[in-house]
């Protein structure tokens, strides 16, 4: 399975709208007349990911007197109208780095709001680089192995940019086990076989015992193939088996706090502004959105589409899958749309 599967990295969950010990300076001065900057088009901004030759990713520290400065970033700049996005992050990377660098696949683009402006940023690998690499415009920089990105103070947009880089691209959600409970493990087997890193279990018509005991062995085939495990809208159930929890939408608005430790992940099903906000006030460490596209098992409910996710993923900076209707084929749709991958059932549930 594509799509850059990888094991899960458990961070710390930071509250992105004030990365820890660096609080983004305000914007100073007397309001600007005209419209609102943060309503405006988004600033298109490229970056790009630079590795060395043991696979560390290089980032750089926003100097002094500048937005957001003392944040970590991924090198590069706003974009030019008139250039390409590889043509504007070569000359960033010129430029700041005095490198030549050859522009690889997109990672991930995403369109985040500041409360001062929009932007849309736009991530690269890059796939080669020559010269002598150097901040040219005094700005520190750091190589950073791949598991200790999440320890770095970023600005929000760059949180979707670092699971892109460290999580799993797609999230199974369980189907019901029906009454094979056997059949039910050897599908979900073959799943983690076929790549499957990160799983929700979830059987909303299964009784209590029978799913805890289902729960419980599943839970352990995930673990020996080093998948993350979430169990639905039970967080009881998840403290005694060990994993994560997976809550409802209807639960965001009953919790005051994040109902796991810190070493347990926690995430949440959205379907608006609301719930996001929800979810990121509560330090979910991801959301599931939707409903993207229609699908059979919500034929009713209101579908987003990709313009409305991407409109409300600019609200928050949680890693986002997308749901609804959606596949393996759609992963470079989401991506395009500042989601972390794919959500389903269907899609990554083997057939008989
Ligand atoms: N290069 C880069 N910029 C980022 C990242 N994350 C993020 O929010 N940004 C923001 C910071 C800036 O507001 C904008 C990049 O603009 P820039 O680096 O060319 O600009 P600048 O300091 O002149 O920008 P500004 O103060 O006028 O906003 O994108 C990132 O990972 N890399």
């Amino acid at each position: 399975m594509g799509g850059g599967q990888r094991e899960p990295a458990r961070g710390p969950t930071r509250d992105p709208a004030r990365p820890p010990g660096h609080d983004p300076e305000p914007p100073t001065g007397p309001p600007s007349p005209g419209p609102d900057p943060a309503a405006g088009a988004p600033v298109e901004v490229v970056a790009g990911v630079i590795r060395d030759a043991r696979g560390r990713i290089l980032l750089a520290r926003r100097t002094q007197g500048r937005d957001l400065a003392g944040l970590w970033e991924f090198p590069g700049g706003k974009h030019e109208p008139e250039e390409t996005p590889a043509a504007a992050l070569r000359r960033e990377l010129r430029e700041e780095l005095g490198i030549e660098a050859e522009v690889g696949d997109a990672l991930i683009r995403v369109p985040q709001a500041y409360p001062h402006k929009r932007l849309r940023l736009d991530v690269y690998a890059i796939r080669a680089w020559k010269g002598p690499l150097r901040g040219l415009e005094g700005q520190a920089l750091a190589w950073v192995p791949v598991h200790k990105l999440a320890d770095y103070p970023m600005p929000p947009a760059d949180i979707p940019v670092v699971a892109a880089l460290t999580q799993p691209a797609y999230y199974l959600v369980t189907p019901s086990p029906g009454d094979d409970d056997t059949a039910w493990l050897s599908a979900f087997e073959r799943a983690l076989d076929g790549g499957i890193r990160r799983v929700q279990l979830r059987a909303p018509d299964c009784a209590p015992d029978r799913w805890r005991r289902l729960a419980s062995q599943a839970a352990a085939l995930a673990d020996r193939a080093g998948a993350q495990v979430l169990v639905n809208a039970d967080p009881e159930l998840a403290r005694q088996l060990g994993v994560g929890v997976h809550l409802r939408a209807a639960q965001l608005s009953q919790l005051r706090t994040r109902p796991l430790a810190a070493d347990l992940p926690v995430a949440a099903s959205c379907h608006d502004a609301d719930d996001l906000a929800a979810a990121q006030a509560l330090g979910c460490d991801f959301a599931v959105l939707g409903t993207v596209a229609p699908t059979p098992s919500h034929p009713q409910g209101p579908v987003l589409g990709w313009s409305g996710f991407e409109s409300l993923r600019e609200q928050v900076s949680l890693p986002l899958y997308a749901i609804g209707g959606l596949g393996p084929d759609d992963f470079a749709t989401a991506r395009h749309h500042g989601g972390q991958g794919i959500a389903a059932i269907r899609a990554f549930w083997p057939a008989d």
